[in-house]
Parts: C-alpha cells; structure tokens; sequence
C-alpha cells in the first residue's frame, strides 16, 4: 500500500506530467491525451465511489475515493491548476 498524502501525491504528478513517458506513466499518459479523457475518467470514478458507498463496504468506497482523487488531480495538471488555486476555494 503506498501510503501517501493528498500534497506528497500532487508533487509525484506534477513530476510525471512534466517528464513521464506516457508509455510507462498512467499520469503523462492521461496529460497528453486532454481535458476531454481525463474528465471521462472523473465522472466515471464519481460513480464508482457512489456505487461503492450505496451497496459495498468502507474499504471498497474508500479505494474508490482515491481513484476519484488521482484523477482530479491528474484535472488540475492538465489545466495547469495548482492546489493553491484549489485551497482558496475550501
Ligand atoms: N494513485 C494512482 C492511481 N489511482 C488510479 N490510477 C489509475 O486509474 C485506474 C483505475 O481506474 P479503473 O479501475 O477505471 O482502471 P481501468 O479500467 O484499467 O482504466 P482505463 O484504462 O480503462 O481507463 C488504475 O488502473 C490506474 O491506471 C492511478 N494511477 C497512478 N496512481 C499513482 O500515481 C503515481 C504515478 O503513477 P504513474 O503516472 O503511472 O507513474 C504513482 O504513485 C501511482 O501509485
């Protein structure tokens, strides 16, 4: 399990985006394919999470919930958001 937080997650990312092969990154991959993909992967991990909160337990819903949050962050890359910019909207 790799056990990492929200911002340690971030700083990885913005490495993959900025020098990752999308051969062997999942990150440079998504980056270079666009907002239209990665916005697909969103709303498709947001149902997930609800699916897995209505009809399976914590663990299955708490996986789900950072595959919603991979991928928005893996958003704000690709629109060139900071967690800055986020965190002045909380
Ligand atoms: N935390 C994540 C993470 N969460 C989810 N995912 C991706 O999201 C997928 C989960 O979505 P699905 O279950 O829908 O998978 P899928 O059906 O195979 O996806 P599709 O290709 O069909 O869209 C996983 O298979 C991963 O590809 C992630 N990919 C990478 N990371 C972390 O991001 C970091 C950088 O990863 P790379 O960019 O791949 O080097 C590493 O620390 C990784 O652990």
């Amino acid at each position: 399990m790799a056990n990492k937080t929200f911002e340690q997650l971030f700083a990885e990312l913005q490495q993959k985006a900025a020098t990752g092969d999308p051969s062997t990154s999942r990150t440079a991959e998504l980056v270079e394919a666009g907002v239209h993909t990665i916005g697909k992967k969103v709303v498709e991990e947001a149902a997930e999470v609800w699916m897995a909160a209505e009809h399976e337990g914590a663990e299955r819903t708490a996986e789900e919930i950072s595959q919603l949050l991979y991928h928005l962050q893996v958003m704000m890359l690709a629109r060139g958001i900071s967690l800055r910019d986020v965190y002045a909207h909380l």
